[in-house]
């Protein structure tokens, strides 16, 4: 199976070589659009407010847009969680590296593949391949296949070079909490769990987790199934307003908390605040933007991205850390949102100067001084702002912040002559001359990055650190304040939870009560959806109360009732199993060793405890985390959590085996070192011949005494793992590289549980390490063994993609 530089041929590369077409090419001026196609990729607005901006020098102006009219090339990133992480990262340097550079015209000095050097260990790749130019290419075929197949599997995650950066800044620890406030599709969740799971052995789980949190249900979906592709049960999925983020609070005796904090309150190590943004950071990945853009996206976005980040810097714990991070080039939607949470945060938060990490990723300091531009009109100040215009274009959008109420007091009139009640006025020249406001904030700590300093779209970063408690801000009533921009500090700041009533909580108790209205003839909606935790564990009807309720309940305490009971209406329940014959049964039949603790860390999604299933793994700090949630009212929306490591499973033939789960192909990694019976190791080739065939008959094993070892396990699930070079089913180790899969046990036969793609893969991976499974074992070995897939029977439903060959 040729995979290698030799596996092209000779007829291919003649193609590319002869037809210019297939040649990749760097772009050059003349290869850039036709006038008609320039039409669609430029915008006047566009050019105005970025120039009058000076986000770049003059001189730079037209490279600057000649790469933003360029399409973006692809990028990816090895996922350094991967079993065959090395052997992609050497498949890329080796193979694909030379073989697509023989095929780029001489004198370019481009590589046509190469490491982003910023990247540690040579994990994230730019290729100068646009993904237009990877799919339809026919020279770049098999590359392109190689990145689809590596994508699907989870080997790799196809991502914008730019936007790897931020989690890189976040400085995550194994053992952090961290917040993704706005994570969906979650490529930067993805690069949060790699960095979590970073350093810890196979069979164990490090002692942080990441909550990603989404406000679109359907995103919230695409994240879920990005991170299925690896292996982690430290990941709690939620939909939430992120600038609404629940508070999960539990007062208790000892309020000021020491070692037990952590379960208390959920505060975090570290938050990732990519918040939603205009996005023109991504026009050579999607040009229709240049139709659309226009001023007023980023002006209008610009308060929700404070109330998000000031939301996660109020659930920070002091001394963590928050990346604000957007992939637009707006300053209103970047410097002005950074100048403005400094504002609000009084010196307990600082901007962090980074410029000494990641040497080798080109930046370009933060601006302290923009423009804001409303309907056409350049401002240099809030003090410009029209009354009637107010509501739209805020004070915190300036770089030296401001409010109108003192530009009010200062006198009636605004400086466009329009009286208090929005009569024009004469207008007073002299009035219109104002200097050009300089933020006070050391701004040029924040990153830019820019298309045309390493050829990749464009992004904004800042890193701040809590230094202190966020300053305690009195509650005002929206018309005492200066519009929405003090409501959204009132929302935001969980250290001073006790002085305020948090508008968002209310807004969701009147949907719930909504909910809970429309329920009423449904017996035992309420129930269905109340912890069996709560149930079973707290049988005082305090300990079902949470305890924080002063500051909330004791305002509205029939809504916060109706929280309790029926909560997350559409949502799964998340349950703790506790069934204590199922979970022994699963510990006897696999003998899982002890140090692998099941009690308490496997919850369902269905209220039925009776009928589950799919049991998921939770780690110990995710386990904190739904008890605490359990404890508050459930106020976290969870719409996936943990890994699924069991799934119910029965023969086909409707044989009785005496465990009624099976082990799941993504738990296996983790379970694995842990496993005593039920598990195998067979010969490459047996093992070739399994992922190849399918099912094989105890007879037809190459090696017999292998044939017999399985012929004797007991019947259900089993795990085959990879032997070492001529070793066969003696004695084994299992460590972190091994290699192993899902099988079930029939009554005459071995059959693969494993997806068809994931054959394929495993297949070509141990093709390519040749030790593995080229050995000479026996003439059987070129047999095709037969094959009978017999006896199993996939009973769930929906989730059915482990079994390929029953
Ligand atoms: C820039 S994207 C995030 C990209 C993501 N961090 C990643 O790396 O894959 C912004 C996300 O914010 C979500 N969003 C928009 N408004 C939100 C809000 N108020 N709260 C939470 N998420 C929101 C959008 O659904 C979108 O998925």
């Amino acid at each position: 199976m040729g995979r290698g530089r030799g596996g092209k041929s000779r007829t291919q590369r003649k193609h590319f070589q002869q037809n210019r077409e297939n040649v990749w090419k760097p772009p050059r001026p003349e290869s850039l659009p036709s006038p008609t196609n320039l039409f669609d990729i430029q915008n006047a607005d566009f050019d105005h407010y970025y120039k009058d901006q000076n986000i770049v020098s003059p001189e730079e102006w037209d490279s600057f847009m000649q790469l933003l009219r360029t399409p973006l090339p692809a990028a990816f990133r090895i996922n350094s969680s991967s079993l065959f992480h090395a052997d992609i990262r050497s498949q890329l340097e080796n193979d694909f590296a030379p073989d697509l550079q023989s095929m780029v015209d001489e004198g370019d000095e481009e590589d046509a593949i190469k490491p982003l050097p910023w990247y540690p260990d040579n994990f994230a790749w730019h290729s100068n391949f646009s993904r237009m130019q990877l799919r339809k290419n026919q020279a770049l075929k098999r590359f392109h296949e190689f990145l689809k197949l590596e994508n699907e599997i989870g080997n790799i995650t196809r991502q914008e070079a730019v936007s790897m950066v931020p989690p890189l800044f976040l400085d995550v620890q194994s053992n952090h909490i961290v917040l993704d406030m706005c994570a969906a599709p979650g490529s930067k969740t993805f690069q949060l769990l790699e960095i979590l799971h970073r350093s810890t052995k196979a069979g164990s789980l490090p002692g942080g987790m990441v909550i990603a949190n989404d406000l679109d249900v359907q995103r919230c979906n695409l994240l879920i199934h990005q991170i299925k592709r690896m292996c982690t049960a430290n990941l709690i999925v939620t939909n939430h307003e992120a600038q609404h983020f629940p508070t999960c609070y539990l007062k208790t005796d000892c309020d000021i908390m020491g070692p037990d904090q952590r379960t208390s309150q959920l505060l975090f190590d570290r938050v990732l605040c990519d918040v939603p943004c205009s996005g023109d950071g991504t026009l050579r990945k999607a040009p229709d933007l240049w139709r659309r853009w226009n001023t007023g996206t980023g002006n209008g976005l610009h308060n929700l991205q404070i109330s998000v980040a000031m939301r996660g810097l109020s659930i920070l714990k002091v001394g963590g850390k928050m990346v604000y991070s957007t992939c637009s080039m707006n300053p209103i939607e970047n410097e002005a949102v950074v100048a403005e949470l400094l504002r609000r945060c009084e010196g307990s938060v600082e901007l962090v100067d980074v410029s000494s990490e990641l040497p080798q990723l080109i930046r370009r300091p933060g601006l302290k001084r923009w423009k804001v531009c409303d309907k056409g009109e350049s401002l240099v100040s809030c003090k410009e702002v029209p009354k009637v215009r107010r509501s739209v274009v805020l004070p915190s959008m300036f770089p030296n912040g401001g409010s109108y109420r003192d530009i009010d007091c200062n006198g009636n009139c605004d400086v466009n002559g329009h009286s208090e009640d929005g009569v024009e006025t004469v207008e007073n020249p002299v009035m219109h001359e104002f200097a050009e406001e300089v933020s006070e904030f050391p701004l040029e700590r924040c990153m830019r990055l820019l298309p045309h300093d390493q050829n990749s779209g464009a992004f904004f970063i800042a890193v701040l650190q809590k230094q202190s408690p966020l300053p305690a801000i009195v509650v005002k009533t929206r018309k005492e304040v200066d519009n929405q921009q003090v409501e959204s500090v009132n929302r935001g700041n969980e250290d001073v939870q006790a002085l305020q009533i948090n508008p968002s909580e209310i807004t969701h108790e009147e949907v719930c009560e909504q909910d809970s209205e429309d329920n009423k003839n449904e017996p035992n909606t309420a129930d269905s959806k109340l912890s069996p935790v709560i149930d079973e564990e707290s049988d005082s009807k305090e300990a079902q109360e949470p305890r924080n309720v002063d500051n909330i309940a004791n305002v509205t305490p029939s809504k916060r009732k109706l929280q309790i009971q029926g909560k997350w209406r559409g949502v799964d329940p998340v349950v703790f199993f506790k069934d204590e014959a199922i979970i022994k049964s699963i510990r006897a039949f696999y003998g899982i060793d002890e140090q692998f603790p099941l009690d308490g860390h496997l919850v369902t999604r269905n209220s039925d405890t009776s009928n589950v299933k799919r049991l998921y793994y939770i780690s110990k700090s995710v386990k904190n985390v739904l008890e605490l949630n359990f404890s508050v009212g459930q106020q976290l929306k969870i719409t996936c959590v943990g890994l699924k490591i069991f799934e119910r499973q029965k023969s086909r033939e409707g044989r009785s085996v005496e465990c009624a789960f099976r082990i799941t192909s993504e738990g296996l990694p983790l379970i694995l070192p842990h496993i005593t019976k039920q598990i195998l190791s067979a010969s490459p080739i047996d093992f070739k011949h399994l992922l190849q065939y399918k099912n094989i008959k105890f007879a037809d094993f190459v090696d017999a005494k292998f044939g017999e070892k399985a012929a004797n396990l007991m019947p259900g699930c089993c795990v085959v793992v990879l032997g070492e070079g001529n070793k066969t089913a003696e004695a084994f180790q299992v460590n972190e590289s091994s290699i192993a899969i899902v099988c079930w046990k029939g009554g005459a036969s071995l059959t693969v549980m494993v997806t068809s793609i994931e054959c394929q893969e495993l297949l070509e991976r141990l093709l390519m390490r040749p030790n593995k499974v080229t050995e000479k074992g026996s003439s059987k070995q070129e047999e095709e063994p037969s094959n009978n897939a017999e006896d199993v029977e996939q009973e769930s439903n929906g989730n059915s993609q482990d079994v390929e060959a029953a």
